[in-house]
């Protein structure tokens, strides 16, 4: 299956995602964004470049003047600022000038990491975003959003800046391991919670396609997804408003990613922030417990963690570092609740009160039931 969609900016079109099973018609895609004079970076990891470096460097090649390859070591611990200082040494050696060209090839990691070089090296030169996990396909390489950490805070340096160009090779999925598959399935319940409540039932109908990775069935998860994701972005591209109902499950997930010392992945620390701000939801009433039940058991049942028991994490600590991050607004933590299944709101009137309440429930073990 082939398909793609068009994201624009105060309604003019700025670029295409693209949706194909293999990289074949990616040299033809570059080639439309007027590149025969350029060169191309391909930046990429250690896992990635092994699999799929030589297929998209044999796609290149033809269409532009030259192509470099660089490449770090896999892993959220190396999205930082020192990996940014090797790419931009990495450009400069080869001449790299405003007219060339970056190329994210691999999962959110590369996806930030490459996004942010590309906005800062000469003050900005075009990239475009080839993601290989369910979680980048779906939704790190959509929007602009770039950046590393600093120490172990999320994001916390970054710039918006959009790629000229997504293009998704959905058999790249066949590659992942399970827990990496899962992880994309955090982001993705996610916008099916945020925005569409139709969404989220047909993923529980076909859960056992999408774990079998059926990839005619992914393909519509992942244009679905897409949609979702891109017509939020639309609205508010700079996340003024809108756009941070895209946060829900981040405000806990990235304390306890920050934590963890990222040994608990972004989608897996997703769906732990998940879970508790349903549960959160209903405590005020604003979906049922039976739906925030069932909410922790569809994110369980994709192979995501709902337990943090088993971790060396108290509840003060995670309150503590959600303040040390990037959700608190004007001294005001930004938690996102869900007015119902298909409906999120953002609040800023979470007390930590009730963060220690929906961290009850993240402590019970997996098989326990209702603790909130
Ligand atoms: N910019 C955004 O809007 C946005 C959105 C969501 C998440 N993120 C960021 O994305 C990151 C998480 O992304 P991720 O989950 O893709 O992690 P990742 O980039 O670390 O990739 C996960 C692992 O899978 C490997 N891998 C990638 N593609 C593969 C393939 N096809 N086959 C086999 N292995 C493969 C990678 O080498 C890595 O080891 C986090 O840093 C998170 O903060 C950003
Ligand atoms: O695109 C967005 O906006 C999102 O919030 C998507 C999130 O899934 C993603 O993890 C994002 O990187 C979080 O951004 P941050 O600004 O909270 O660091
Ligand atoms: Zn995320």
């Amino acid at each position: 299956m082939s398909d793609r969609m068009t994201v624009h900016r105060d309604g003019k079109p700025i670029y295409d995602i693209v949706m194909e099973e293999n990289y074949d018609r990616l040299g033809q895609e570059v080639a439309s964004l007027s590149v025969r004079d350029r060169r191309l970076c391909v930046v990429t990891d250690s896992t990635v470049a092994e699999l799929y470096s030589d297929t998209v460097i044999r796609q290149l090649e033809p269409v532009c003047r030259e192509v470099h390859l660089f490449v770090f070591p896999a892993g959220e611990e190396n999205k930082n600022l020192d990996t940014v200082r090797d790419l931009y040494e990495f450009l400069i050696q080869n001449h790299y000038d405003r007219n060339d060209m970056l190329v994210a090839l691999g999962g959110g990691v590369v996806g930030d990491l490459c996004g942010f070089t590309a906005a800062t090296y000469l003050r900005g030169i075009r990239f475009i975003q080839v993601p290989t996990t369910l979680l980048s396909q779906v939704d790190s390489s959509i929007g602009g959003k770039t950046g590393v950490d600093f120490d172990a805070y999320k994001n916390m340096v970054g710039a918006f800046h959009m790629p000229q160009l997504v293009y998704t090779a959905a058999s790249s999925l066949l590659t992942l391991t399970e827990e990496q598959f899962a992880c994309g399935m955090g982001e993705v319940i996610k916008h099916g919670l945020i925005m569409d409540a139709d969404y989220y039932e047909w993923l529980q109908a076909h859960r056992e396609e999408i774990l079998a990775r059926d990839l005619s069935v992914c393909e519509q998860m992942i244009l679905v997804s897409c949609r979702i994701k891109r017509d939020v972005v639309e609205q508010d591209p700079t996340e003024q408003g809108i756009r941070g109902i895209l946060n829900f499950g981040h405000t806990l997930g990235h304390a306890i990613e920050k934590l963890m010392h990222f040994h608990l992945l972004h989608g897996q620390c997703v769906a732990l922030g998940s879970v508790a701000a349903a549960g959160l939801s209903a405590k005020r009433g604003e979906i049922t417990m039976e739906e925030a039940l069932q909410i922790r058991e569809v994110f369980f049942q994709f192979g995501l963690p709902i337990s943090i028991a088993d971790f060396e994490l108290s509840k003060e600590e995670i309150i503590a570092a959600t303040k040390n991050d990037k959700k608190m607004d004007s001294g005001k933590i930004k938690f996102i609740l869900l007015h119902r299944i298909g409906e999120a709101f953002i609040d800023r009137t979470v007390t930590d009160e009730e963060m220690n309440t929906c961290l009850d429930w993240l402590m019970g073990g997996s098989d326990e039931d209702e603790r909130i």
